[in-house]
């Protein structure tokens, strides 16, 4: 039956399957209106005016086989939806009584900071060093061990299930745990021309991290001037491929060193990982205040270890505090993104070098980062993207 989640259109869709009893007496030209106007009226956090309002083209296909009545929706969309559209879909199904597939094919392009360069200094780095990344994401936390490096490497890989091409910037020079969360301690990288360094691959993901070219302890004792030279190289130097998503594991913090790598990279927004508890959301709010004093947008929190649920009676206890980063959120006026259960599988995953989200990317535990990687790449275009819907466009008028 009709979710209510769905709400408009699925009144209508049950509207008009009632009035022609069933999808027999519905012709291909009112099936593909009736799609039209689902897509138009589903409304949520990251379609606030509809699917069709943002996408940039729509083709309806069906079969006419007698026993193979499908109907495929190809959708090309400037953020990843492919999880939520997959929703819409079913209820499709379940509707037009047919298969109902939604394909979706990405045309993310670089959001307006980059493209307008509110900043020349950014700009030009833009369209120059990293021509190939179309938007820079930074990973950031004010508190150290709240999980923002466990939590960019599974954000990186619910991205890539929803479609996008992505890389990991490891930044974190002092305690550099990508390799090992990708699965690539002891690693090097290689160079084809001696000037620029082949980024490694983790199953598709392609990163560069300090802790690939020298010795963590070595990394640890570099000061803040040669910290930031050694983190501009590795962007720099790096032979990146196409990327749609370049994730930047920012050093825990919101010292200098921190102020310094988002001022000299082209960062196209920001996002904060955050436990609920009070320590955490205390350095998190200054991690939004460094944002904002560089001028880049913060997309909003994403809430690691939220809850516990035992294992044995299934009982959720909320060890670091309750609902912490939603009331924090609501306070600055930014976005809860997710909230992320605490879960041994998470953390073995992340020791061992491997990720339940890249190896069952349509379970439980890819479900909670594949809605915030939705959700980043949603308001990203949204906030950010003159395309965006959102966008205020100023009229003037002939005197
Ligand atoms: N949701 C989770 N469930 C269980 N364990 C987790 C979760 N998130 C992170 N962890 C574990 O918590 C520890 C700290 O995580 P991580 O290294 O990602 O934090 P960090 O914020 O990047 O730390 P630092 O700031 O020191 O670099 C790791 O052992 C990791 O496996």
């Amino acid at each position: 039956m009709f979710s209510k989640k769905f709400g408009k259109f699925f009144s209508k869709l049950t509207a008009k399957t009632d009035v022609k009893s069933n999808d027999e007496t519905l012709n291909a030209i009112e099936i593909e209106q009736l799609i039209k106007e689902s897509l138009t009226h589903y409304i949520s956090d990251n379609f606030p005016q509809g699917v069709l309002a943002v996408c940039l083209q729509f083709s309806v296909t069906q079969s006419q086989k007698p026993k193979h009545k499908n109907i495929i929706i190809d959708l090309l969309m400037p953020f990843v939806c492919q999880g939520e559209l997959d929703l819409i879909a079913q209820s499709l199904s379940d509707n037009l009584a047919r298969t109902v597939t939604v394909k979706v094919e990405l045309a993310i392009k670089p959001v307006r900071q980059f493209c307008l360069g509110s900043d020349k200094n950014k700009a030009e780095q833009g369209s120059t060093s990293q021509g190939n990344i179309a938007n820079i994401i930074a990973i950031a936390s004010g508190k150290g061990g709240v999980g923002k490096s466990t939590t960019t490497v599974n954000i990186a890989y619910a991205l890539m299930a929803e479609g996008a091409k992505v890389g990991i910037l490891d930044a974190d020079i002092y305690g550099p745990s990508i390799p090992t969360m990708l699965g690539l301690k002891n690693e090097k990288p290689s160079s084809s021309d001696g000037k620029l360094m082949m980024p490694l691959n983790a199953n598709g993901i392609s990163a560069m991290s300090i802790g690939f070219l020298v010795d963590e302890a070595d990394a640890t004792v570099w000061r803040g001037p040669m910290a930031s030279t050694a983190f501009n190289q590795l962007l720099n130097e790096t032979d990146w491929p196409e990327l749609d998503y370049l994730l930047i594991d920012m050093p825990p913090g919101t010292g200098d060193i921190q102020l310094t790598l988002a001022q000299k990279v082209p960062v196209a927004a920001a996002v904060i990982v955050t436990t609920p508890q009070d320590i955490a959301l205390i350095d998190a709010v200054k991690g939004i205040a460094m944002f904002d004093k560089v001028k880049v947008p913060v997309l909003g929190i994403i809430e690691n270890m939220s809850y516990h649920i035992c294992e044995h009676c299934g009982h959720q206890s909320y060890i670091f505090g309750e609902a912490g980063a939603e009331q924090m959120a609501k306070d600055q006026q930014s976005k809860l993104l997710g909230q992320i259960p605490l879960d041994i599988a998470i953390r073995q995953d992340a020791d061992f070098g491997e990720s339940d989200v890249f190896e069952h990317s349509t379970g439980e535990i890819a479900s909670y980062y594949r809605k915030i990687a939705r959700n980043i790449s949603a308001q990203l275009f949204l906030q950010c993207d003159n395309a965006s819907p959102l966008t205020a466009t100023v009229t003037t008028k002939a005197i």
